[in-house]
């Protein structure tokens, strides 16, 4: 099937912290989709003369983004969302643990996976780099829940031996038998792919953390995924635990689990060589800015990040962080840039690059992020009803850029209108 979309669209192909000009723009824009793959894009009105049977589908007065990408988000959070004023051991303790406990029952677990990939592609995100669960079927659940809403989700169990609670805890052999099993079953079937998934060295022994490396090792293309440097006082308790790592980072790199395929989240605390390390083994540091400001954990050395030259993408950490939309999380990204000392000025190119391409490069998925020609039409249609202050915005703007700035200003989930993964609707506004 081929599909005309007459839009207002941007789209940032190249990355703007080291290329000019990465932002493009096209206010009268025609994308022609064909079996869900961008086969052109340009001016509406070149590419209906060059395709004049082509089925034409009007988007005009809102803007078309590519579908945004989450590179840091928790499937068994999305119940426990706003649980402000603790910082991260606390709120683990009292707000997502207990809630994580129950995941060990399917039929619950089944329930928050629907919440939760409803939650995501409602907010405009087509793919997403998922914490799993710590029981393998609630991990299972949730591939078949992003297999039925079209979602993109790279996920894995997630494991611990250790300071969480017993519940959810394994032994490193049973991680390594369900890891297996799951990557077996869903790795490269249909839009899903595995990362092995330790919670934070915090509660991993050297055990479980040589166990996932094993399945990373066994099955090259998996990607891996956990968190780093997230709070001062988590960082003690893991420099604690592992008297011989160099720092935080090591305890990960020398079980050989940092690579290409790696993503750490937070890294609000990072050394030099740390960074150092991150850079050469181009892996990347997923920022998530609602959540370091509700859970108190810090400010995003962004600079230092990309003066070392480490891969930067967002993620919206829900529960930590406050909601699904990488609006927000841009928009609390540039806040943040703003009040740090040495903070990085964000352009509206920066925010649409950190929510999408850069989240499409951190998990080595070059069929997304952009709108490219042989890109797959993930999308979202930023359609604020009229009315409201954004529909004000967007009717009066000056350019695409500045609809975007606004659109990253003051956008949520409720200005949303579509949603389509590669080609197909995933998401209409009730
Ligand atoms: N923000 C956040 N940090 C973590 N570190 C270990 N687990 C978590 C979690 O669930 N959320
Ligand atoms: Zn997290």
């Amino acid at each position: 099937m081929t599909t005309l979309y007459r839009a207002t669209f941007l789209h940032t192909p190249e990355n703007p912290f080291t290329h000019v000009d990465a932002l493009r723009a096209e206010s009268d824009g025609g994308l022609l989709v064909e079996g869900g793959v961008i086969r052109a894009r340009g001016a509406f009105t070149d590419l209906s003369a060059a395709h004049p049977d082509a089925p034409v589908t009007d988007l005009r007065g809102g803007l078309l983004l590519p579908g945004f990408i989450d590179t840091h988000v928790h499937l068994p959070q999305v119940r426990v969302i706003g649980g402000l004023g603790l910082p991260l051991l606390d709120w683990l303790d009292q707000c997502a643990l207990p809630e994580e406990a129950r995941m060990a029952d399917v039929a619950y677990a089944r329930g928050v996976a629907r919440d939760f990939t409803r939650g995501l592609v409602g907010a405009g995100t087509t793919t997403a780099l998922v914490f799993g669960s710590h029981f393998a079927g609630a991990v299972d659940a949730f591939f078949e829940e992003a297999a039925l809403t079209g979602l993109r989700a790279v996920a894995g169990l997630v494991v611990s031996d250790r300071l969480l609670r017993d519940e959810l805890h394994t032994t490193p052999e049973r991680a390594y038998a369900e890891g297996k099993a799951l990557i077996e079953r869903w790795h490269g079937v249909g839009r899903a792919h595995y990362a092995v998934t330790p919670r934070f060295s915090l509660s991993a022994s050297e055990g479980i953390l040589d166990a996932c490396a094993a399945l990373m090792r066994e099955h090259p293309g998996v990607r891996f995924t956990s968190h780093i440097n997230e709070n001062t006082r988590e960082i003690e308790v893991v420099r604690e635990l592992f008297p011989g790592a160099r720092d935080y980072l090591d305890t990960y790199e020398r079980a050989g689990l940092i690579g290409r395929h790696s993503v750490l989240a937070h890294n609000v605390h990072p050394s030099d060589r740390e960074l150092g390390v991150m850079a050469a083994a181009r892996c990347t540091a997923a920022h998530c800015p609602c959540s370091n400001a509700a859970l108190g954990s810090g400010f995003f050395p962004l600079r230092r990040h990309l003066d070392a030259g480490v891969h930067v993408a967002l993620g919206s950490d829900v529960g930590g962080g406050t909601g699904f939309s990488l609006l927000k999380e841009g928009l609390q990204a540039h806040f943040m840039q703003n009040l740090m000392p040495g903070g990085v000025p964000l352009s509206p190119a920066h925010l649409l690059y950190l929510a999408t391409k850069a989240g499409a490069d951190a998990l080595d998925l070059p069929d997304v992020g952009a709108f490219e020609p042989g890109q797959q039409f993930d999308a979202l249609h930023l359609a604020p009803a009229p009315g409201t202050p954004l529909d004000a915005v967007f009717r009066h703007a000056a350019s695409p850029e500045r609809a975007l700035a606004a659109a990253f200003a003051t956008g949520t989930p409720g200005d949303v209108a579509r949603v389509w993964i590669g080609g197909d609707v995933a998401h209409t506004r009730a």
